[in-house]
């Protein structure tokens, strides 16, 4: 199988990242990409961690790429890259090149595009979900910058018994649904707060905002361990305590970064909001007054500047 070339679809920073660590691990890739061709080679500004401190070096990828009209092989190995939005129909552009028997993996935050994926799959089929905690930051269409280590797991989206191996099988996890809703958890704090009030992801950390994020938190909490939540038995140790330490430490390590959807909003692009907070509102057995206020928030920008106010005078 290793010689079969994976398919990686989207040629954002995550896409191009992950063509360019599957080539050094000895994988021949073919990129897929929709607007912006990444030409024949990809200038990657990798960090690696040796003993403690972090190196930057920089190499170059050559890596086949397409549009999804030029395919013509049969692919068994599929990653998919793009914003939870754009999962399902990136798939469905090039289905009739993968094999009925692929891994089809996906990377992307938020929690409810892989269900849509799931749907549209052959039984014979494997769905991997993914998480990372790679920063990558795409500086032109062939050239991406490493900009925060981090680590990438994959669970199978429905088990199977005996359970199956992902392709790379270091990064195998049982657990991927807890991994995704912790994730969604950091996420649904860090961006909302962020793109609306405009600030870089340490910025949450000062005074000013400490009365909104204990809000924030104090009501995830509450859903997190609420027995009818859908994925209570995943979410159980997501109490306040543990949520505060995980969004603490992600800002800290990205203190100096915008977060995705802060970039997004800025940049008028869609967000992923409707696959975190909106994820979070209608799974939610519970109200959430807040998440309501960040998901408008960010949704509409005729009622942002109301939402702030409303939101800085939480206690
Ligand atoms: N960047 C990061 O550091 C991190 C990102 N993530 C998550 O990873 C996912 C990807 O993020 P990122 O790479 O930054 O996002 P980008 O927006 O940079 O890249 C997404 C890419 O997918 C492409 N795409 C969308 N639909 C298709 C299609 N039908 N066929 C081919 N390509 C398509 C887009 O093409 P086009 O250029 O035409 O829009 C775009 O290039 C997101 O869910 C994000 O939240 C998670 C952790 C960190
Ligand atoms: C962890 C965080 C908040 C890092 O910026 C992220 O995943 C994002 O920006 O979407």
């Amino acid at each position: 199988m290793k010689n079969t070339p994976w398919l990686v679809i989207g040629a954002g920073a995550i896409g191009l990242f992950w063509a360019c660590k599957l080539e050094k691990l000895g994988n021949k890739v073919h990129l897929v990409y929709r607007s912006e061709s990444p030409g024949k080679k990809i200038t990657l500004e990798s960090l690696t961690d040796e003993d403690g401190q972090q190196q930057v070096s920089v190499s170059k990828h050559k890596i086949k790429s397409f549009k999804a009209e030029e395919l013509t092989d049969q692919y068994d190995k599929v990653l998919i890259c793009t914003k939870s939005f754009d999962l399902k129909n990136a798939f469905s552009q090039v289905a009739a090149h993968v094999s009925d028997q692929a891994n089809i993996a996906c990377l992307c935050n938020g929690i409810g595009a892989q269900a849509e994926l799931q749907n549209i799959l052959l039984e014979t089929q494997t769905l991997w979900a993914g998480t990372t905690s790679e920063g990558v930051l795409k500086i032109e269409a062939n050239h991406i910058k490493h900009t925060g280590l981090g680590d990438t797991y994959f669970g199978e989206w429905q088990q199977t018994t005996p359970a199956k191996s992902f392709p790379i099988e270091s990064l195998t996890v049982a657990n991927i649904h807890q991994r995704m809703i912790e994730k969604l958890a950091v996420n649904a704090v860090i961006n909302p707060i962020t793109a609306i009030f405009n600030i870089h992801n340490g910025d949450i950390l000062n005074e000013e905002f400490k009365p909104l994020i204990d809000a924030t938190l104090s009501e995830l909490s509450n859903v997190f361990t609420h027995p009818k939540f859908s994925y209570s038995q995943e979410s159980q140790h997501l109490t306040q305590e543990n949520l505060k330490n995980r969004v603490n430490t992600i800002a800290q390590l990205t203190r100096l970064n915008r977060s995705s959807m802060h970039e997004d909003l800025r940049l008028q692009r869609q967000t992923e909001n409707s696959f975190i907070s909106g994820f979070l509102l209608e799974n939610s057995p519970i109200e959430l007054p807040v998440q309501r206020l960040l998901y408008d928030g960010v949704a509409f920008s005729e009622q942002r500047e109301e939402v702030k106010k409303k939101l800085l005078s939480l206690s």
